[in-house]
């Protein structure tokens, strides 16, 4: 993969999703010497890939010794207001920055950068750090498509990339696929919880819980059949599934009454984030 770059590409915030994306990015080719991750606590994934790959890491933004091509930023919303002025100094007129935050708007970011800046919003999740994420992106009228390739080579790094062509859809991106690994992993918890209650011991229904629930995920990823058929594969008819599936899809408070209270409540939050 190839990143068109004139200045360095800077990770503002190298916490869980900063790392994933870093970690897809170095695994891509971007080279090393490309990249300034700027953390004031460098810790964890993002520590360990600063030791195998030596980029530069700084504190501040303001210590950047040049105008980055991209500034990615992957910092808390609720910490976005003291990251705004420091953003503001150190992008250049030729710098797209690329916010991944929840719920923060392409127009916040405006509101603090120089008039003109190119602005991207993404929502990535956390599978970007085995390349197998989904993001979706949205940019404002002054991103070229220079800088659109650009953003689209360090998003399509980390897996899929859709581009939106209304900002408004991002909240309900973020609720379900920002948020929805955690969905699936809680699946998976509760599952192996529930292999326990059918009389399995802990570490035996954790192994058929975890396997159960990627190899459904690597099926559903290989297969050319959607989810419906991969479902109906699986049920024979009066069989254990379809008793299992009668539980799951009652017309009350069944599974789809559930999710969708659940992405409707991430899709509320996200709202709630940016203002
Ligand atoms: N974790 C996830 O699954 C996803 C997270 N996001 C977004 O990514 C962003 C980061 O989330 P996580 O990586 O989960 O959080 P995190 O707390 O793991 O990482 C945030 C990092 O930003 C650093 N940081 C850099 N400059 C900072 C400053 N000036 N003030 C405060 N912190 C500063 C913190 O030290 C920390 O390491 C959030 O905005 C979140 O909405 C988006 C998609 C998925
Ligand atoms: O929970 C959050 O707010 C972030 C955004 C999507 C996933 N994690």
């Amino acid at each position: 993969m190839s990143f068109k770059l004139d200045g360095p590409v800077v990770l503002a915030g190298a916490g869980k999703m900063g790392a994933a994306l870093l970690a897809g990015w170095i695994a891509r080719g971007l080279q090393p010497r490309d990249v300034i991750v700027q953390e004031p606590n460098l810790a964890g994934d993002a520590a360990e890939l600063q030791r195998q790959h030596g980029f530069s890491a700084v504190a501040n933004l303001e210590d950047l010794p040049s105008p980055p091509s991209v500034i990615v930023v992957a910092v808390k919303p609720q910490a976005m207001d003291s990251v705004f002025p420091e953003l503001a100094k150190s992008a250049g007129p030729a710098t797209v920055v690329m916010s991944i935050a929840a719920g923060k708007s392409i127009a916040s970011f405006e509101r603090h950068l120089p008039s003109g800046t190119a602005v991207v919003r993404a929502m990535p999740n956390t599978p970007a750090a085995i390349g197998r994420g989904i993001t979706g992106a949205v940019g404002n009228a002054h991103v070229t498509e220079a800088q659109k390739d650009l953003c689209a080579s360090l998003l399509s790094a980390a897996g899929e990339v859709v581009w939106l062509n209304d900002e408004a859809l991002i909240d309900a991106v973020t609720a379900v696929s920002g948020s929805g690994p955690a969905y699936i992993f809680l699946l998976a918890e509760t599952l192996a919880r529930a292999g326990e209650a059918a009389g399995l011991d802990a570490a035996t229904s954790m192994q058929l819980a975890r396997a159960t629930v990627s190899g459904a995920g690597e099926l559903l990823h290989r297969s050319q059949s959607d989810p419906t058929t991969l479902r109906q594969n699986v049920t024979s008819p009066g069989g254990t599934t379809a008793a299992a599936l009668s539980v799951l899809m009652r017309e009350k408070g069944g599974l789809q009454d559930l999710l969708t209270e659940a992405v409707l409540a991430a899709k509320k939050r996200g709202r709630e984030l940016g203002s």
